[in-house]
């Protein structure tokens, strides 16, 4: 470890004296090369965790795209500096200017979680790398495979040696060395609470922390209950329930909670369930340990009195999709998150009540509201305390380029490409002094 890390700083100082629109060029190269070997990067998706074929092949062409924005737009952020003068700030004259630029921080270190190992890697790497950083990846233990072969597309694209690492290891065997090692300046995480022991030992570095959520849906009695159920399906079932971003939460107003329910159930027995080759809506899970997990949510809601909708039934991890309805505080689905193929819904008498469940979670990353009247909407986004509310559609990341952050435990900074490239840089400035005041036109 040590070794790659001071190789990481050996090549980050000559990457940073490499200039921009090469470094650029040199994104755009491995962005092409990451689409042309799309498919084999896909079947490992497949194969390490059983993402559907097809969303497996958008995971890596979204990946490239990722590359290809982030060059862009780092040619722009990274080419502008700032020029100030001193005689707007009382006492001063005009005697001196403040040049002030970006500047790379050094060595970042990129953990991405099991449900994105390409994606979530590159949208660290890839703003780390035009911004003249040098990247340390730890891939996810599942996931790892298909992480390593789009690392090779940046090796195979002519990235220097030692500008980019990966180091697979078992986390159990690392404890804190990687998180804590001296020469990184920039941990940028997504997962788990095990992003909170991270920041919490990471000392002076610049952190992005990317962690779980509970994203609620919060349906109103004007709501188009076609749109919300059909967004209801697609944002809490997609990947098997296995996002960030998942609906895991619906706060459906009284009025309109029976047919929204029934809505939502009888789609949900539309869902094809099965293999990720023959790209099944729900598939196995990632993990036996996440299966007992959610299973264990399941059988607390039932014990406690919560009406499934379907029957449970689990195959080894493959957990087949359940609408758990009658949620109450008292169960422990109503807090948790199960990432897994699971709706709980609460049934709400007031707009506040839903409100003030949402802020009562200790995650806050997104929610949505289903309504159709802007002023309500733009009312309930205010009152909802998460990174991001979503208006009439399910909680979702992309596109790439927006501002993506949570509340509380849910993270912090904020990423999408912009935030993340001024994140991983920091401003330099140069005060050049002159002998007299001088002023244009004076
Ligand atoms: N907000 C967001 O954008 C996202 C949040 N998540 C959250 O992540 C969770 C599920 O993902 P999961 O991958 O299981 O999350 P984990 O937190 O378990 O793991 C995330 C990554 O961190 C690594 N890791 C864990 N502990 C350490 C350590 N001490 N030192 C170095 N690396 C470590 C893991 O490695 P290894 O795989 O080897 O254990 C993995 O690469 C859910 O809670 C979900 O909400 C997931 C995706 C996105
Ligand atoms: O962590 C996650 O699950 C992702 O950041 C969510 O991304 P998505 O909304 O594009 O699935």
């Amino acid at each position: 470890m040590d070794h790659m890390f001071d190789a990481a700083r050996e090549a980050q100082r000559a990457w940073a004296r490499v200039p921009l629109w090469r470094r650029a060029e040199a994104l755009h190269k491995a962005a092409a090369l990451l689409k042309q070997n799309k498919d084999v990067i896909a079947e490992c998706l497949v194969k390490e965790v059983a993402k559907p074929a097809k969303d497996s092949v958008t995971e890596v062409v979204r990946s490239a795209d990722f590359i290809d924005y982030t060059a862009e737009e780092g040619i722009r952020i990274l080419s502008e500096g700032k020029c100030l003068v001193p005689d707007s700030f009382p006492g001063n004259e005009r005697n001196k200017l403040c040049l002030s630029s970006r500047i790379p921080l050094g060595v970042v270190l990129a953990i991405p979680p099991f449900n994105y190992p390409v994606n979530l890697s590159v949208s660290k790497i890839a703003p780390a790398l035009i911004a003249g950083n040098a990247v340390v990846v730890k891939p996810p233990m599942q996931g790892s495979v298909a992480a390593l072969h789009m690392i090779q597309c940046f090796h195979l694209a002519g990235f220097p040696k030692g500008l980019i690492s990966a180091i697979t290891i078992k986390v159990a065997d690392l404890g804190d060395a990687l998180t804590t090692h001296p020469a990184i300046n920039c941990i940028s995480f997504t997962g788990g609470d095990s992003g909170i022991a991270i920041a919490k030992r990471a000392g002076m570095v610049p952190l992005q922390m990317e962690l779980g959520g509970k994203d609620a849906c919060i349906v109103l009695d004007d709501a188009d209950l076609d749109l919300a159920a059909a967004n209801i399906i697609k944002g809490g079932f997609s990947f098997s329930g296995q996002r960030c971003t998942a609906v895991k939460i619906v706060l459906a107003m009284d009025t309109i909670a029976n047919k929204l329910v029934e809505k939502v159930n009888v789609k949900v027995a539309r869902l094809s369930v099965g293999p990720p080759e023959v790209d099944s809506d729900i598939t196995p899970v990632v993990s036996e340990s996440s299966a007992d997990f959610i299973e264990g949510l399941v059988m607390d809601a039932r014990q406690k009195g919560a009406k499934l909708w379907q029957e449970y039934r689990r195959e080894g991890n493959l957990i087949w999709p359940i609408l758990i309805d009658n949620v109450r505080p008292d169960m422990r689905i109503t807090w948790e998150e199960p990432f897994g193929p699971i709706i709980p819904v609460i049934r709400i008498r007031t707009i506040e009540e839903g409100v003030q469940h949402c802020n009562s979670s200790r995650y806050g990353l997104q929610g949505c509201v289903f309504t159709n009247n802007i002023h309500r909407a733009l009312i309930v986004s205010d009152a909802m305390e998460t990174g991001t509310v979503q208006i009439n559609s399910a909680p979702a990341r992309g596109p790439d380029h927006f501002p993506f952050q949570g509340l509380r435990d849910s993270g912090i900074g904020s990423q999408g490409i912009t935030n993340s490239i001024h994140m991983m840089t920091k401003v330099k400035s140069t005060v050049i002094n002159l002998p007299v005041s001088s002023y244009t036109m004076g």
